[in-house]
């Protein structure tokens, strides 16, 4: 069954110039999928999952995330909606500076009046799972950038979503440290059947994925889907993304898988 239906989607910014982000975008997302979509700069990826969150409407067509249309909600059942049904991964990681590892995990939880019993036995549950057990009273500046990843992955997660979105969640790591983040990502894909929806400009990053999706001019260019082995598919990934051409820059740090 699908969790995410994207219908049929144009997205206009009115300004001095006007300029289509999306253009009649039409896909779905399976529940327990983990997704990864790739396109130039300003292909309209973020664009995208701003409207998928429902921080941002479309200006025509249709978009239901787990049953519900977020561009019909108001403003505080939206912002409820995504705290419920939403987990978010960015590559600036966004922790909270002055709380530990510990209260950033929770601060979901926290916002949902869950009681104290309950919200330290999610978190430590989850913190077990990324490996913070032994990092919970850190703060971020005591931890490296792939511990703030998890921790971000952890607070993504304790409250259960039904989807998690991601916005380039390794772009600020190092490679050993992107290839930890990208392997726990999908050990919880498969083993809790989270959904993730993962923007990325790295091909590495995709080839852990299910599917690749691949927009251009904010339109559908194509997708394929992952069969045999990671290399074979980063491979594939490789080849559609000089295919779809795009700014050079984009392929710059590819690393080897
Ligand atoms: N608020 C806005 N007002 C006007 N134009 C916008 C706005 N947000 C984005 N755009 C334009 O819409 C297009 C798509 O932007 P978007 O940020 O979705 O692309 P992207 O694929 O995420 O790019 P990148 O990979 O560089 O992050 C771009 O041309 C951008 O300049």
């Amino acid at each position: 069954m699908p969790i995410v239906q994207i219908e049929e989607v144009i997205k206009i910014y009115e300004g001095k110039v006007t300029h289509r982000a999306l253009d009649r975008l039409s896909f779905e997302v399976e529940d327990g999928e983990f997704l990864a979509v790739m396109g130039p700069s300003g292909s309209g990826k973020t664009t995208l999952l701003n409207l998928i969150s429902g921080i941002d409407r479309p200006t025509s067509g249709h978009i239901r995330v787990a049953g519900t249309d977020p561009s019909t909600l108001k403003p505080d059942e939206a912002a409820r909606f995504r705290r419920q049904e939403l987990g978010f991964i960015f590559q600036d990681f966004n922790l909270l500076r002055m709380l530990t590892v510990e209260e950033n995990i929770v601060l979901p939880l926290t916002l949902e009046g869950m009681p104290i019993k309950e919200m330290d036995a999610r978190m430590r549950a989850v913190a077990k799972r990324l490996g913070l057990a032994d990092i919970l009273h850190k703060r971020p500046d005591e931890i490296s950038g792939g511990q703030e990843q998890r921790t971000a992955i952890a607070r993504a997660l304790v409250h259960r979503p039904s989807l998690v979105l991601a916005d380039e969640p390794t772009g600020n790591l190092d490679s050993h440290a992107a290839r930890e983040v990208l392997d726990l990502m999908a050990t919880i894909n498969r083993e809790n059947g989270t959904t993730v929806v993962m923007v990325t400009h790295d091909p590495i990053a995709a080839s852990y994925c299910d599917r690749v999706l691949f927009i251009k001019d904010g339109a559908y260019y194509n997708e394929i889907h992952r069969d045999d082995r990671r290399r074979t598919f980063f491979q594939r990934i490789l080849n559609m993304l000089s295919l779809l051409g795009g700014n050079v820059d984009d392929l710059s740090s590819v690393r080897l898988p």
